[in-house]
């Protein structure tokens, strides 16, 4: 059985300019083990879909469709009861670490006190636990600085932290959302590979959200694209590296810096994102498409499934997409 599931989910955020259609009818399910990145560029839904697993909209947001996780409806339930799920399964971590660490507040504190008040925990067992945490992220010397402050340590360490705190309820998803975006090259790899043990010894999911191709390679098993609040594509990482299926996707690809080409051949894609709150009625890229036909501005292309495990949405057919 899957351990997520999302059907048709559609994000909306009410305003006084009129609604913000966030996310825009997403399905996909997710293994228990997978790791899946959902990348695509600034404002295309990708936070906004996973706060709505979370629980975590704004006020003015809600969430309608199906949320499955563990075989659980998410959506409709009371937030007491989201909460429950919440701690006890998913966790989540974000760009910036403080915004869940207490800068005035110990570590040790800090991390004891999610154990004490979840698991029931003595104080001194917590602690211990805590230690093993910070020692499957390789914080240096963990039984001695788990008793340091928040600014004793490095963007790069604190991440580290974050990222332990969130293990110790053990949860079977970990929603990471930009987790490197604020580091430099060498740490955001060692944080990688930090989340790769962390997925091989604890056999935690891990959906990865970012608008860095880059970090996604060699990481997840399965990347899926997303533009103006839908999914343009989804398949094994590798395959939609090697060949993507959608004109979007090849924009992103022709974006990404790599070792083999010079810098010179880096390509953005023309234009701007769109405005969520005036979304075309075909498909939302199509403004932005080098190969739009006249179909694409009038009608949405369904998300289809194409090859091994591969979906897109388009109306130019795979082999014409160059
Ligand atoms: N409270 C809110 N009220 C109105 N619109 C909102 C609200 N929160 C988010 N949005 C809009 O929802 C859309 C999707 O945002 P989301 O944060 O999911 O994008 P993203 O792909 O994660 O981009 P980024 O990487 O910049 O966070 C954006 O257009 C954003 O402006």
């Amino acid at each position: 059985m899957s351990l997520l599931e999302i059907d048709n989910l559609r994000v909306t955020f009410s305003t006084p300019d009129g609604d913000v259609n966030a996310v825009n009818g997403m399905s996909y399910a997710l293994d228990p083990g997978e790791t899946l990145a959902i990348v695509g560029e600034s404002g295309s839904g990708k936070s906004q879909g996973a706060f709505a697993m979370m629980g975590l909209l704004a006020r003015n947001g809600r969430a309608t469709g199906s949320i499955k996780f563990d075989g659980k409806e998410l959506i409709g339930l009371s937030a007491d009861a989201m909460n429950k799920v919440r701690s006890a399964k998913m966790a989540m971590i974000f760009q910036d670490p403080m915004t869940s660490l207490n800068p005035y507040i110990r570590i040790s504190d800090q991390m004891a006190e999610v154990l004490t008040l979840h698991k029931g925990m003595s104080k001194k067992d917590a602690i211990s636990e805590s230690v093993r945490m910070l020692d499957a992220v390789r914080i240096p010397d963990a039984g001695r600085r788990i008793r340091s402050f928040p600014h004793e340590f490095s963007g790069g360490m604190r991440q580290r932290i974050m990222i332990a705190m969130s293990l110790l309820c053990q949860p079977r998803l970990l929603i990471a959302d930009e987790p490197t975006t604020a580091l430099d090259v060498t740490v955001q790899a060692q944080i990688m590979d930090v989340l790769s043990d962390i997925r091989r010894e604890f056999g935690t999911a891990i959906i990865l959200i970012t608008h860095d191709l880059g970090v996604v390679a060699g990481f997840c098993d399965r990347t899926l694209v997303m533009y103006g609040g839908q999914i343009m594509e989804d398949g094994p990482t590798d395959d939609v590296f090697a060949s993507p299926s959608h004109p979007y996707t090849k924009g992103l690809l022709q974006a990404v810096p790599r070792l083999d080409r010079i810098e010179t051949e880096l390509k953005t894609i023309a234009g701007e994102p769109p405005d969520m709150s005036r979304l075309p009625a075909g498909c939302p890229f199509s403004p932005r498409c080098a190969q739009v036909q006249n179909i694409c501005a009038s009608l949405r292309p369904e998300l289809v499934a194409h090859g091994d495990a591969r979906r897109r949405a388009c109306h130019v057919p795979v082999a014409e997409v160059v």
